[in-house]
């Protein structure tokens, strides 16, 4: 039987990577049963420090020790073996297996315990039951939304018998209601004798379930203690190393012509039936018109079906005057459509192209890039440059693959190149998912101004105070229709929240 682990220490870690020092002799300490929070801006080193941790890195300098014994983790399967696993971002689960398959495809990859469907079947019962979570072990991951892939991955995790558990934001991508189920979770954990490390950006989460924090910035702890010792405000002045006021935009009540207009739309899901029954909505100039909703409620098609990546099967979308229904996504994003999208790994950004690339890629065809056909490198370089250093895109130069940055980092560019293209209309989905409280506060900024020179602007997100905060409508989607449309002097979190729940007066 495995020794439970009482303590945890990372002891002077320093980690380089080519131009970056992402972790400048960083220590920290954990106990059995405290969860920790690891806060940072984008790009200070939260997640190098946890792969780490993980075995996904190994570090240059520094050590890392398990209840006062030093140990060398150097892979995933080495951190398993000591109790230690890890929740990434981005799930790590293959989307035509069942949640038993995927669950038993991480005990053959560790070992850790013997590979028997039924065996692994009754432990994640065992395990559903003990923290009373709902998991389904035949259904398919593809079936599932966002906050039922990270159970599967927790129940993963927890089946592999880790008992230092690390989650990298974990809630970035889950609805409200997601978010309070997940943080009852992490505590019962604790309780348990689990402990927790959490990166997060959402100091909300971090006050009401942590009991530590370790602050980083550009790479060192600059802060080790009690949550309790400190406001949210004084941990995101930590973060920034200044103090960070949050904007709210002014009522504004003239607008200009419609922009998009969608006709009762209708358009099927990727399960085959309708995800939109019906959507009718109009944006019109300098407007930003923001979409609540629980996750799930159409937003992700409503989405694609704007930006010509999903068919719309009935309805008619108008964009500028002119019949857009079911045009290529190349045609619409001629017709000056900008998109930031969900998915920003695999929609929004090609992993393996660099920066510099990256940022050209829905305009690299035009004068501004290009002449008879090449590529004008220079161009390329100078619009790389500006950009980093405006939206202060963390990396070591605009050469480097855009996939290796982290992740607020990657949907810095995405933001840069969708928002500098002065696009007629912009789709936002989850403008500021991932990123660290000054930069959500330049991205909102940014929206502002984009308002102001009188862009069209959708803003799809489940933050309900980002979305009264900026914008000057809210519709509200649910089951694919929008429930109702409310102007800034009326909205009231209680009317949005009665209303994502379907109840309408
Ligand atoms: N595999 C890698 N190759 C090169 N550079 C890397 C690699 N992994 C991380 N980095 C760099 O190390 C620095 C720290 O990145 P890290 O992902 O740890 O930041 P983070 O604090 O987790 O940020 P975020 O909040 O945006 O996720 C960044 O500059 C990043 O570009």
């Amino acid at each position: 039987m495995r020794e439970s682990i009482k303590q945890l220490e990372m002891k002077n870690i320093t980690k380089r990577f080519p131009g970056v020092l992402a972790c400048d002799n960083v220590s920290i300490e954990l106990k059995q049963g405290e969860i920790l929070a690891l806060l940072g801006e984008n790009g200070a080193g939260k997640t190098t420090l946890m792969n780490i941790l993980y075995g996904l890195y190994h570090q240059d300098e520094g050590v890392v020790r398990i209840n006062d014994k030093e140990v060398k983790i150097n892979s995933p399967k080495a951190a398993f073996k000591l109790g230690i696993g890890m929740v990434h971002q981005h799930f790590m689960l293959v989307p035509n297996l069942t949640v038993l398959e995927n669950i038993a495809l991480g005990i053959r990859n560790t070992n850790t315990i013997k590979l028997d469907l039924e065996e692994i079947r009754e432990k994640i019962k065992e395990i559903t039951n003990k923290y009373d979570l709902s998991v389904n072990p035949d259904a398919f991951i593809w079936q599932l939304s966002v906050g039922e892939q990270q159970r599967v991955e927790l129940v993963k995790t927890l089946c592999l018998g880790a008992n230092l558990l690390i989650l990298d934001e974990p809630t970035a991508a889950l609805t409200p209601q997601e978010t309070d189920e997940l943080l009852i979770l992490l505590r019962k954990m604790a309780e348990e004798g689990c402990s927790i490390i959490f990166i997060s950006h959402k100091l909300n989460e971090v006050k009401s379930v942590t009991h530590k924090v370790a602050v980083l910035r550009n790479g060192k702890l600059v802060y080790n203690g009690a949550t309790d010792d400190h406001s949210q405000e004084e941990l995101a002045a930590k973060m920034a190393g200044h103090d960070i006021h949050i904007h709210v935009s002014e009522e504004k009540e003239n607008f200009g012509k419609a922009v998009l207009e969608l006709k009762d739309v209708w358009a099927k899901g990727d399960r085959g039936t309708f995800a939109l029954n019906g959507v009718s909505l109009t944006i019109r100039e300098g407007e930003i018109v923001g979409i609540a909703g629980v996750s799930g409620n159409g937003q992700k098609e409503l989405a694609e079906v704007i930006n010509g990546i999903r068919k719309v099967k009935n309805g008619n979308i108008i964009f500028k005057d002119e019949d857009i229904t079911n045009l290529s996504a190349k045609k619409i994003i001629k017709k000056h459509m900008g998109y930031i999208p969900e998915d920003r790994n695999h929609e929004g950004i090609i992993p393996s192209f660099s920066i510099k690339e990256n940022l050209i890629m829905k305009d690299y065809f035009k004068d501004s890039f290009s002449k008879f056909s090449f590529l004008n490198r220079k161009r390329i370089i100078g619009n790389a440059k500006r950009l980093v250093e405006k939206f202060n895109i963390k990396c070591p130069d605009i050469d480097t693959a855009c996939g290796t940055l982290s992740g607020g980092n990657i949907q810095k560019v995405i933001f840069a190149r969708e928002i500098t293209r002065d696009p007629k209309m912009l789709v936002a989905a989850y403008p500021i998912r991932g990123l660290d409280i000054g930069a959500a506060e330049y991205v909102h900024n940014q929206l502002l101004e984009a308002r102001d020179r009188n862009m069209a602007i959708m803003v799809i997100s489940e933050e309900l105070d980002e979305l009264i905060n900026i914008c000057d409508k809210i519709a509200v989607i649910y089951e694919g229709k929008i429930l109702d449309v409310l102007s800034k002097k009326d909205v009231t979190k209680s009317k949005l929240g009665l209303l994502m729940a379907g109840v309408s007066s």
